[in-house]
């Protein structure tokens, strides 16, 4: 498929919503400065709260991916800049512009189909949003073709027309235009020479991942590799991790169950909500006896088992997550390092909520000799950056900005962290290696060649039996892959 966003200048990701970057003020030019004054929808007379506007913003936020730019934090420039604040109108922005990235590959697929002289660029982005809305025949149909025309109009009068006899006719067509109809042709595709596009973009709309990471998944997850894609188009589940300092797990769910609020245990200390909900209305999080983190992130914590009275590193710690699972683990000194001055402020925030202390540095993980004082650690969390490939439900727009090159690039940086690292670690210290990648590069090769690099460095079986542990995405967690390393005396 070559209808690609341009090349991203994001090259970090984090597991966290605030963890991947963008230059604001390149985010905040809306489609309206691109469109041209003329004819733009300005920004703040857009209102959220109308279907049309809903659609008009969700569209900004795609005109931006499609330029090569992250969807979060335009979403969140959009919301800073905008007089409505109300947070349901925002979700519903939020919801129609990630399930467009989510659908990306195959609502391109589709314009290619049904507008074969191709889509103008002012109505590319509506398009992508009222598609994907349609996708699977929704009651609204009406409303949602009749509002995304009105949007199509505002931005370019002449297009209106265009974008109405297109939609109709997909809504004519949808069950043949639907993914699951693409489902033999994409599982054939892994047959087909390159030399057939048609055939391999088959598989691009079906999984709706680009091409060369269906390919990676495919030879890399040979057995799960349908049900890691599959998994990666799906809403991702909500995890509370509960704060042992503050309360129990049985009293935990009783305040669940008093407020309506439907969990399921998913762990030790960590439950999983039956049905997402904004963070902000989670009970318990202003007290700091929960918090939201995904099932298979609280692994980290308990995976590395901090001891009172140690001296514990984590070494790429914003926005905090770990750092506090840690913390509340046991009493130990840590030290949270994050290279990113800004990524600080919500890390310091994090502890302050949950009333538990760090020393917090800013601090480039591969030259420890700027910051580190020189007394070395018991154990050390690298929960290093990474393609994000584990938790691309959740950042959607990662699947269509990154690229194959790009893993390599995290594996470098990865290597270039570990190694930097482990001179910080004492003898017979442990270091967690964690990703949110279920790439190998990322994983198993990393630890492969780590440990042939450095004699005194040993895996430690994580479960008594495997050497590592990768977690692959599903219904209860995202994907992650943790490596527990021994240093020897
Ligand atoms: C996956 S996120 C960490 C998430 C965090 N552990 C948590 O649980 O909230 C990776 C972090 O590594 C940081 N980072 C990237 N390169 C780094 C480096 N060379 N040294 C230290 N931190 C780095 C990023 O700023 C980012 O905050």
């Amino acid at each position: 498929m070559n209808e690609r966003p341009r090349a991203s200048t994001d090259r970090n990701v984090s597991r966290e919503t605030s963890g991947r970057r963008d230059k604001p003020s390149r985010a905040r030019e809306g489609s309206s400065a691109r469109h041209g004054r003329g004819e733009a929808t300005r920004e703040a007379e857009v209102d959220p709260r109308t279907l049309a506007g809903a659609i008009e913003l969700a569209a900004q936020v795609i005109d931006q991916v499609v330029a090569g730019h992250n969807a979060l934090e335009h979403y969140h420039a959009l919301r800073a800049a905008h007089p409505v604040t109300e947070p349901g109108a925002w979700g519903r922005v939020r919801d129609l512009a990630w399930s467009a990235l989510r659908d990306y590959g195959w609502g391109r697929w589709v314009l290619a189909r049904l507008a074969p002289r191709g889509v103008p660029e002012p109505v590319l982005a509506p398009l992508l949003v009222a598609l994907s809305a349609l996708r699977d025949g929704p009651r609204d149909a009406h409303a949602l073709t009749h509002q995304s025309v009105s949007c199509v109009r505002l931005r370019q009068e002449r297009l209106a027309g265009f974008a109405n006899a297109l939609l109709r006719t997909f809504l004519r067509e949808r069950e043949a235009l639907h993914p699951e109809a693409l489902a033999e042709a994409a599982r054939a595709s892994a047959s087909v020479p390159a030399s057939m596009p048609e055939v391999q973009d088959a598989a691009v709309a079906h999984f709706r991942h680009p091409r060369w990471w269906i390919d990676k998944v495919r030879a890399q997850h040979p057995l799960d590799w349908e049900r890691i894609l599959h998994a990666g188009n799906t809403h991702p589940p909500m995890g509370l991790r509960l704060n042992r300092r503050r309360i129990d797990e049985a009293e935990a769910l009783a305040r669940f169950a008093a407020a309506g609020i439907a969990v399921r245990r998913a762990g030790p200390m960590a439950l999983l909500l039956e049905r997402p909900m904004p963070v902000a209305k989670v009970p318990g999080i202003a007290e700091g006896w929960v918090s939201p983190q995904d099932v298979g992130a609280q692994f980290a914590a308990r995976l590395l088992a901090p001891l009172d009275g140690e001296r514990v590193l984590d070494a790429c710690a914003a926005p905090g997550g770990k750092s506090a699972h840690l913390l509340e683990l046991a009493d130990i000194e840590l030290t949270a390092v994050d290279v990113e001055e800004t990524r600080l402020a919500p890390l310091r925030r994090a502890l302050a909520r949950l009333g538990v202390a760090a020393k917090v540095l800013r601090g480039d993980a591969r030259h420890p000799a700027r910051w580190w004082d020189g007394r070395p650690f018991d154990a050390i969390l690298a929960d290093v950056p990474c393609s994000g490939s584990g938790v691309a439900r959740r950042h959607p727009d990662i699947k269509w900005l990154r690229r194959t090159e790009d893993v390599a690039g995290f594996a470098r940086q990865q290597r270039e962290i570990l190694d930097g690292l482990w001179p910080l670690l004492k003898p017979g210290g442990r270091l967690l290696y964690a990703t949110c990648s279920i790439f190998a590069e990322e994983n198993e090769e990393q630890v492969r060649v780590f440990v042939k690099r450095h004699r005194d460095a040993r895996l430690v079986p994580l479960d008594g039996e495997r050497e590592t542990l990768a977690l692959l995405p599903d219904e209860t967690h995202d994907g992650f892959f943790y490596a527990l390393l021994r240093k020897t005396a």
